[in-house]
């Protein structure tokens, strides 16, 4: 089948909105959300493509369009090579100048909408740039350990360079506690970290960047209205917490764990099959140790998160460290 070349244009506003259009009746895939774009005429390079279908359809003109990722992409009718541009210089107001509906989202707003196909793995990337980084994540639960001891251990995994936590209270806790944990999440968010808070309702007023939910408080209908990530465990479960706006998912158990020996992992195989389906950035999680984390982000994850692998280390900074070299070098 032939390859069809195509220009498309990711344009983000000084907020970091992208703007997406509604493909027309009498075109194939009517009623899609897509970048705007269209296909490369003969003689043309991609970006003159770019420039020409971006002043066609929206009415602008693109300056210094960045390029971002080249992918191929077999539909049914024919195959595209998608040649997918940055655009944040332009001149003139973006509007449907052939009469299509346009958007201006967020990226995390755009998985609730129909969208093509080829573009799930472009919103996932957008939202990778934004997850915390380096993408470890640290799931401390502070019934794990006692108080004082998790203190000194998130403290030393911070010092060493951690820059994301998902705090999980399984159980309520008690006022002292809370008071302690307060404290943790503004001086975590003092060193530049991220904090997502993994707390049953009434969330407790503590100082965080979002909130992280089980798949289970999904189902059950809690809704966030500020930043949130999903812990799921199959494609039902990640499909949802697209649509609802999440920004990132963990996926487990990639590998089986000394925690859940029974249970059965999706090992690297299914995880990249269901990281290749989802506009979600995955983070993996379940039995990945430091050595693992570069089969893990082989197998498309975005970033891992960890339980135990670091606060019950004998020594949490070293143990952080060992993790963050993969990024870090
Ligand atoms: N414009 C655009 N096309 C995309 C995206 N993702 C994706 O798979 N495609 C596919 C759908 C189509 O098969 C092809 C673009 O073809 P098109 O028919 O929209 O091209 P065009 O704007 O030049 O339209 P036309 O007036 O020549 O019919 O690329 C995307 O984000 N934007
Ligand atoms: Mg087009």
């Amino acid at each position: 089948m032939l390859t069809v070349p195509v220009a498309t244009g990711i344009i983000e506003d000084a907020s970091g909105r992208l703007l997406i259009s509604l493909r027309p009746e009498g075109k194939p895939w009517p009623g899609f959300w897509e970048f705007p774009g269209g296909k490369v005429d003969p003689g043309e390079t991609p970006e003159q493509a770019l420039v020409r279908e971006l002043w066609e359809e929206l009415g602008i003109t693109v300056t210094a369009p960045e390029s971002f990722r080249v992918l191929d992409y077999t539909y049914p009718e024919r195959t595209v090579r998608l040649h997918f541009y940055r655009v944040r210089h332009w001149t003139g107001t973006a509007h449907g100048r052939e009469g299509q509906e346009v958007r201006w989202l967020y990226p995390w707003e755009i998985p609730a909408l129909e969208c093509l196909p080829a573009n799930l793995r472009i919103t996932a990337e957008a939202l990778a740039e934004a997850l915390p980084q380096p993408p470890l994540c640290l799931i401390a639960d502070p019934d794990r350990l006692p108080l004082l001891d998790f203190r000194k251990s998130l403290e030393a995994a911070l010092g060493a360079g951690l820059r994301w936590l998902v705090l999980r209270c399984k159980t309520v806790p008690d006022a002292p506690t809370a008071a302690v944990l307060s404290a943790l999440c503004a001086e975590a968010l003092a060193q530049g970290a991220q904090v997502y808070l993994n707390h049953s309702d009434p969330l407790p007023d503590w100082p965080r960047s979002g909130r992280h939910l089980t798949q289970i408080q999904l189902d059950a209908g809690v809704r966030p209205d500020a930043a949130f990530g999903v812990s799921c465990h199959d494609a039902v479960g990640l499909q949802r917490a697209a649509r609802l706006g999440a920004r990132y998912a963990f996926l487990s158990p990639i590998f089986v764990t000394p925690s859940h020996p029974g249970a059965a992992a999706l090992e690297p195989q299914a995880f990249a099959a269901m990281a290749a389906e989802s506009s979600l950035p995955l983070i993996a999680l379940g039995g990945v140790t430091a050595a693992r984390v570069p089969v893990a982000l082989a197998a498309g994850a975005r970033g891992v998160a960890v339980l135990s692998g670091i606060l019950e280390a004998p020594d949490p900074a070293v143990a952080t460290r060992a993790y963050l070299q993969h990024w870090n070098g």
